[in-house]
């Protein structure tokens, strides 16, 4: 089936924020993660931006390949939010297409194809120069909708209990990914 953007989604061009301080990808809490910030696009689609820093080196002045996967699979998991649908990584395939040297600014775009049942399909792809330049990184993946229970069923009591009692209505929600 075609994806629906949810009519509560926000409006292209609109920057989604941090859906939880902590998350490696998206948090500012994490003095090393991505920081990756992203946009949403026209229909069931996002833009995301990501500095490649010292710290996330594999080889020497380049950026470590499962770091790239891993904005690749945040930027295709704030699609989520467009669709206003819980759903988890559970199959991503990655193509490294060009090695991306510390410095850059990879602009990665993604885009839902597909949604069956619980069956989330998406792509998306990360491009250095410019929104425009050459297709370094790209990724095909599957997240499958969950229920809130699957982050306090398997989530560590305390950062669970941490998140629960935020007193910020929408920073408690976001920290599941749930339409507050
Ligand atoms: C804004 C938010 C940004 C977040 C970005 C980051 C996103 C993440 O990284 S999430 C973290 C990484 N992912 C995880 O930890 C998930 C771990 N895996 C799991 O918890 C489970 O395997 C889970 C929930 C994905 C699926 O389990 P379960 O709910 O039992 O589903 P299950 O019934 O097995 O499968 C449902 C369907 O998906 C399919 N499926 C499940 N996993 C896969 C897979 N890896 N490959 C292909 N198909 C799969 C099944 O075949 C089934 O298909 P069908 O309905 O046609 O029979």
């Amino acid at each position: 089936m075609k994806p629906v953007r949810h009519p509560d989604a926000p409006a292209p061009g609109q920057l989604l924020g941090a859906h939880y301080g902590e998350c490696f990808g998206c948090g500012g809490l994490q003095p090393h993660g991505l920081h990756l910030q992203a946009r949403a696009g026209e229909g069931v689609s996002i833009t995301a931006e990501f500095t490649v820093q010292p710290a996330h080196q594999g080889a020497p002045g380049l950026a470590h390949g499962g770091v790239l996967a891993t904005a690749l699979d945040e930027t295709l998991g704030s699609l989520n939010w467009l669709l206003r649908t819980i759903a988890v990584t559970g199959r991503l395939e990655t193509d490294f297409v060009r090695p991306v040297p510390v410095g850059t600014t990879l602009h990665l775009e993604a885009e839902v194809t597909a949604v069956a049942g619980r069956k989330i399909y998406s792509r998306a792809t990360g491009r250095v120069g410019g929104p425009d330049g050459p297709v370094a990184v790209r990724a095909e993946a599957l997240f499958i909708e969950v229920k809130v229970d699957h982050f306090v069923q398997h989530g560590r009591e305390e950062e669970i209990q941490a998140a629960m009692n935020d007193p910020d209505q929408v920073r408690r929600a976001r920290a599941f990914e749930v339409n507050p």
